[in-house]
């Protein structure tokens, strides 16, 4: 059952603002770990941390990614594996005035809205210790009027020798609820493009925060098929042409590339019940 338990977000930005994205290290290394911050003045520290912590006597666990944290998680994980939970969609119909936009016009970014039929793809992070789940609460409850939930990730490959093989994992996730002083709900679509296109906060366009997304849909999970933030696309991008804005102008720096699903080194058929879940169209990425 969803559980959630929320912040009244504070609106002022935390001085050290910048830094929310670089949290200092986390829990020790795992054999694949992929100790991964957007800020390489940091890394040096995170890696010193890594080395001083010692995960197997700290507390682990996974948060599940579907807007900005598939793309700049901006805290050390030592895991990221692909994959969907079921039961909600992704909707941009949350404003944001604190990343992507401004009191005067706030941006829009993306939530979950319960949907029993819908699944919702992404990534999840497995983090050790408690400092990125600090840094999460800030930068997703605190300014972002995110409620923290918790639901199950079902991985796009679960080879039978991993921890995963065909089972569900438990994930933590931050979700915008219709309680928040930001909400925005449901628009017209070109209406919502029009303001992605048109925003700006301090950590970049909106435009990024979307085109970001999406791209990490179409190379991380070609097989998934996401409307509402594929016709988004379509719109942000014939909106940006319309007013002669090239996209290299909304885009900020290349985020570092995050390696994921480092366990699938066996490939197995996926489980009849994983499968069984999927669309019958043909998804190139299970080859079924
Ligand atoms: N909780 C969602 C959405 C996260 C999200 O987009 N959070 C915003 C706060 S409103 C953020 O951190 N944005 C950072 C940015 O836009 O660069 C996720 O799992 O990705």
């Amino acid at each position: 059952m969803a559980h959630f338990s929320g912040h009244q977000p504070t609106m002022e930005v935390p001085a050290d603002f910048k830094n929310l994205f670089t949290n200092g290290g986390l829990g020790g290394d795992d054999d694949d770990s992929n100790n991964n911050n957007n800020n390489d003045n940091n890394d040096q520290e995170n890696r010193t941390n890594n080395n001083n912590d010692n995960e197997e006597h700290e507390h682990s666990c996974w948060v599940f990614g579907y807007g900005s944290l598939c793309w700049l998680p901006g805290f050390t994980f030592s895991k990221c594996i692909t994959g969907y939970i079921r039961g909600y969609v992704r909707r941009f119909w949350q404003g944001n005035v604190t990343h992507r936009g401004t009191e005067q016009q706030p941006g829009i970014v993306a939530t979950l809205v319960e949907d029993k039929e819908g699944i919702t793809w992404g990534c999840a992070y497995k983090l050790t210790g408690e400092t990125a789940l600090e840094y999460l609460k800030e930068r997703e409850c605190t300014l972002g009027g995110y409620a923290t939930l918790e639901t199950k990730f079902y991985p796009r490959i679960a080879p039978h020798d991993t921890p995963f093989g065909g089972e569900a994992v438990e994930v933590l996730l931050y979700i915008a609820t219709p309680a928040n002083i930001h909400w925005m709900g449901e628009a017209p679509l070109p209406k919502i493009a029009q303001l992605i296109a048109t925003s700006r906060g301090p950590s970049g366009h909106n435009a990024e925060y979307l085109l970001r997304l999406a791209l990490f849909m179409h190379e991380e999970l070609d097989c998934a098929w996401d409307q509402h933030l594929f016709e988004l696309e379509r719109l942000v991008l014939q909106e940006l042409y319309r007013m002669n804005i090239p996209v290299s102008a909304v885009m900020g720096r290349n985020p570092e590339r995050i390696r994921r699903d480092s366990h699938a080194n066996l490939h197995r058929p996926p489980s009849f019940e994983f499968t069984s879940r999927i669309q019958s169209t043909k998804l190139r990425c299970l080859n079924i």
